[in-house]
């Protein structure tokens, strides 16, 4: 969200951002009604005001005056109660249009309305060619019986699946060694619910707009998180935060979970895209200065690097374009990891700064040195998601016999060369 002095002096910035991020909100229509709450506001006021100087010369009044007195003040506290029976209804709507406005897109981000203005900054490590045939991960899996993804739709329905055997522990075992390369970089290890009201949905700005990508659960009045991001955005909502305290690092552990409704006849085949998978969530809480946050983007940029690199996966790094990074986006790169089988790369994280537009809708703020209250600036990255991640893993290492040989750095946890 953005904040209405803001929007007021820097109007000509939010079209843009409102043009870039192909949004449709009327901004003068915003404006309009931020005119005529306010007006509302003034005349509450005043009548208010009125109302209590009246009562207040009630006592010294002339007895005769006292009634007309009254009616006056009764008059003016039922004039007061309409307006703001009408200014509670217009502050709603003016809340729910300020929760569409787009955070402003840093200007390095390509202009363009979707993922093909999108462009790629470095690509890192050989993509492997193959001296047979490679396979793709779906015949690895099923000739090493290494998961369930047939019988289990019966069970659970589409996009489903389960890993077995030395695939599920792998998954395991990456992400105990993710959450300690984490650990090593100073990141907080927290095992975050899915669960979430939806409340922290609005904060994250997953809704409004998102609303049926997420399994409602109405009996609770609960929804099911797509991403840790949604429980550790709210989880200091409402605190003020010492500045000693800052920066706040969490590596969020989390199933997540998407109904890719928007997704039909996209990825039907295998791990890529599922209902129910599992995050490692780098997410950072840290003061409101645009340095000292594009700092915490490229660490964390880098820290997703690490692990790609640890993991001997070819992946590149691609800057979002405004069309594609997200309504609440100031900047977003995601990295894409090679798929053999598709013969191009496909995303495994997305790294992003919000600056402070999740930090207003969670009421998330900080004290600073002055001993002034601010809100602070917010950004999370992918450490490691699976499935999806076993994908390139599997495809990138496999062998002529369909045997998958391991990177070094799991080579130790796993107690052998191949998987
Ligand atoms: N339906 C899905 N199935 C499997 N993996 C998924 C699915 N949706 C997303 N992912 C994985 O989760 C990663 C992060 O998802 S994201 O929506 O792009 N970004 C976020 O959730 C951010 N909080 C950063 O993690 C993706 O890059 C992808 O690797």
């Amino acid at each position: 969200m953005l904040s209405l002095n803001f929007i007021r002096e820097n109007g000509d910035t939010v079209r843009k951002a409102i043009a870039d991020k192909n949004v449709d909100i009327d901004i003068d229509a915003l404006l309009a009604l931020d005119g005529e709450v306010r007006a509302m506001k003034t005349e509450v006021d005043d009548l208010r005001r009125q109302r209590n100087e009246i009562s207040a010369s009630f006592k010294t009044a002339d007895p005769s005056e006292r009634p007309a007195l009254g009616a006056k003040a009764k008059e003016m506290g039922a004039r007061a109660g309409e307006i703001e029976a009408a200014l509670a209804e217009k502050s709603g709507a003016l809340e729910a249009l300020m929760l569409r406005l787009p955070g402003i897109p840093w200007d390095g981000a390509p202009i363009g309305p979707d993922e093909t203005f999108n462009t790629v900054v470095r690509q890192v490590g050989e993509i492997p060619s193959f001296d047979f045939e490679p396979r793709d991960h779906v015949a690895l899996i099923e000739m090493n019986d290494w998961a369930d993804l047939g019988r289990i739709t019966q069970v659970s329905g589409s996009r489903q699946y389960c890993l077995k055997g030395r695939l599920a522990l792998l998954e395991q075992a990456l992400m105990f060694w993710a959450q300690q390369k984490l650990a090593a970089e100073g990141f907080t290890m927290m095992t975050v619910p899915a669960l979430a009201r939806p409340s922290a949905f609005v904060a994250t700005g997953h809704f409004p707009g998102h609303e049926e990508e997420a399994y409602e659960i109405p009996k609770d009045e609960l929804y099911l998180a797509g991403t840790g991001e949604i429980a550790l955005t709210s989880l200091h909502s409402g605190e003020i935060i010492e500045a000693d305290k800052l920066p706040i690092l969490y590596a969020g552990y989390s199933p997540c979970f998407r109904r890719e409704a928007g997704s039909a006849g996209r990825d039907v085949r295998g791990l890529l895209r599922v209902h129910q998978f599992y995050k490692l969530e780098q997410y950072v809480i840290c003061e409101d200065d645009d340095a000292i946050s594009a700092e915490w983007h490229a660490r964390l940029l880098a820290n997703a690097e690490m692990l790609l690199k640890d993991l001997e996966i070819p992946y590149q790094v691609v800057e979002t374009s405004t069309g594609d990074m997200g309504l609440g986006k100031y900047r977003m790169n995601d990295i894409e990891s090679w798929v053999p089988s598709l013969g191009k790369y496909r995303e495994t994280h997305s790294c992003s700064t919000l600056h402070d537009w999740q930090a207003r809708r969670a009421n998330l703020r900080w004290r600073d040195g002055e001993r002034k209250v601010r809100f602070v600036h917010t950004l999370n990255n992918t450490a490691l998601a699976s499935p999806r991640i076993l994908v390139p893993l599997l495809e990138n290492h496999q062998q002529a016999d369909g045997r998958v040989k391991l990177p070094k750095a799991l080579q130790g946890l796993m107690g052998g060369e191949y998987l």
